[in-house]
């Protein structure tokens, strides 16, 4: 399916390195020079989700399998980018690709490692990525909407019900404000239109806030700024030191969980980034059960039964009949699928279904 989360900011705040840490590999070069990220990079990750273990155990599976997000690796953006500074164009039509944006945050402190403007001030930073998003947006908004306003007058069907949509979010650009602050409460309708319009500040965002080693458990005095900042907004903010998880991410798994001990830490920052990037993209996970595999499933949140069939292969959502459905609590507290079928709690549901997260389904369907 391909759900993207771009890691966007300004250069030199972490990027690569959370990135590398991400994938696992050297495939995003990181070095102490601004735009040394050239090429967006993808990698797809595996979302980590307990649950998994746990229906595989119950269900006796031999393999588990995750399902992947995907995470670009952005170009570094520079003030001036929307009139094309730096990498401006690049960096803009790169996340236009994306469907949501990891913004990263610088919130170390390191004389040795070059600050594009010359000091630490993750909510300033913050606000020059938007202000560049913005301003293109504003300019592309700008351009488009003179034909739908001519339209408009004429009673173009299509431009009367776009229109209104365009204004609104023009309106917030002009306030400063971004397009993503219509989306609380917005109509389906209404949506899919500004999806179409593709406005790089209508994609949500989640704040990243790089920190130093020393301050990955516990945050800081910069930190405390961003989550303020995000809490306004309605946004999330994950904490993590990319340089810890750079280093966490190259051992294997007994070391690692040491080192993480050793840092006051639960688990890796990074399974807490996929999930709040899972979160943010409106993705929900599905599974199917069998003595083969465990293997978890995305779907968009409010997908229904056949439309998740139909990330399996096209022919179950084709010839869809009908999706055996268990709760995963009833799953779990029941023992399983007979044990569950016998206690009435293994529901058939049809095409109307709305899959919940969690849900261990088996398709019925004709071919
Ligand atoms: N939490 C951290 N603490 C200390 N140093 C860090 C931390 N995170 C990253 N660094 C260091 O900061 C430097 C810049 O990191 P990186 O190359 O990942 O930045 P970037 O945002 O990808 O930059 P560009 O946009 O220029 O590609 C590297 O030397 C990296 O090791």
């Amino acid at each position: 399916m391909g759900f993207k989360c771009g890691i966007v900011g300004l250069p030199n705040v972490g990027k690569s390195t959370l990135f590398n840490a991400l994938t696992k590999t050297a495939a995003a070069q990181a070095a102490n020079y601004p735009f040394c990220t050239i090429e967006p990079n993808t990698g797809e990750v595996a979302v980590p989700d307990p649950r998994l273990q746990t229906i595989a155990k119950i269900g006796k599976s031999a393999n588990i399998v995750p399902t992947r997000i995907s995470f670009v690796d952005i170009a570094g953006l520079v003030r001036g980018a929307s009139k094309g500074e730096g990498l401006g164009n690049q960096f803009l039509a790169n996340i236009r690709e994306v469907d949501a944006i990891i913004h990263v945050l610088r919130c170390f402190e390191d004389d040795d490692i070059t600050h594009v403007e010359g000091r630490i001030d993750p909510v300033s930073d913050a606000e020059t990525v938007e202000t560049e998003l913005m301003l293109s947006d504003l300019e592309s908004l700008e351009r488009r909407i003179v034909q739908f306003r001519k339209r408009a007058s004429s009673k173009d069907k299509e431009a009367l019900t776009v229109l209104p949509v365009m204004e609104q979010a023009l309106a917030l650009l002009q306030d400063g404000q971004p397009v993503r602050f219509m989306l609380n409460g917005i109509s389906a309708a209404d949506l899919a239109i500004l999806q179409d319009l593709n406005l790089l500040t209508s994609k949500p965002v989640l704040y990243v806030c790089n920190v130093a080693e020393e301050d990955a458990a516990t945050g800081n005095e910069y930190t405390e700024a961003v989550e303020e900042m995000a809490t306004g907004q309605g946004a999330e903010t994950v904490t993590i030191s990319a340089a810890i998880e750079a280093e966490v991410a190259q051992l294997p798994e007994p070391e690692a969980k040491e080192y993480l001990e050793a840092m006051n830490l639960d688990e890796p920052g990074l399974d807490r980034l996929i999930r709040a990037g899972y979160r943010l993209l409106h993705l929900i996970t599905y599974f199917t059960v069998g003595p083969k595999e465990a293997r978890a499933w995305t779907v968009e949140r409010g997908s229904k039964a056949p439309q998740a069939a139909g990330v399996i292969h096209t022919d179950f959502e084709r010839g869809f009949i009908r999706a055996q459905t268990i709760a995963y609590q009833d799953y779990v507290a029941l023992g399983g699928e007979v044990p569950a079928k016998e206690a009435g709690k293994a529901r058939d549901e049809g095409k109307e279904y709305v899959v919940q997260d969690g849900d261990i389904m088996l398709f019925r369907f004709n071919t």
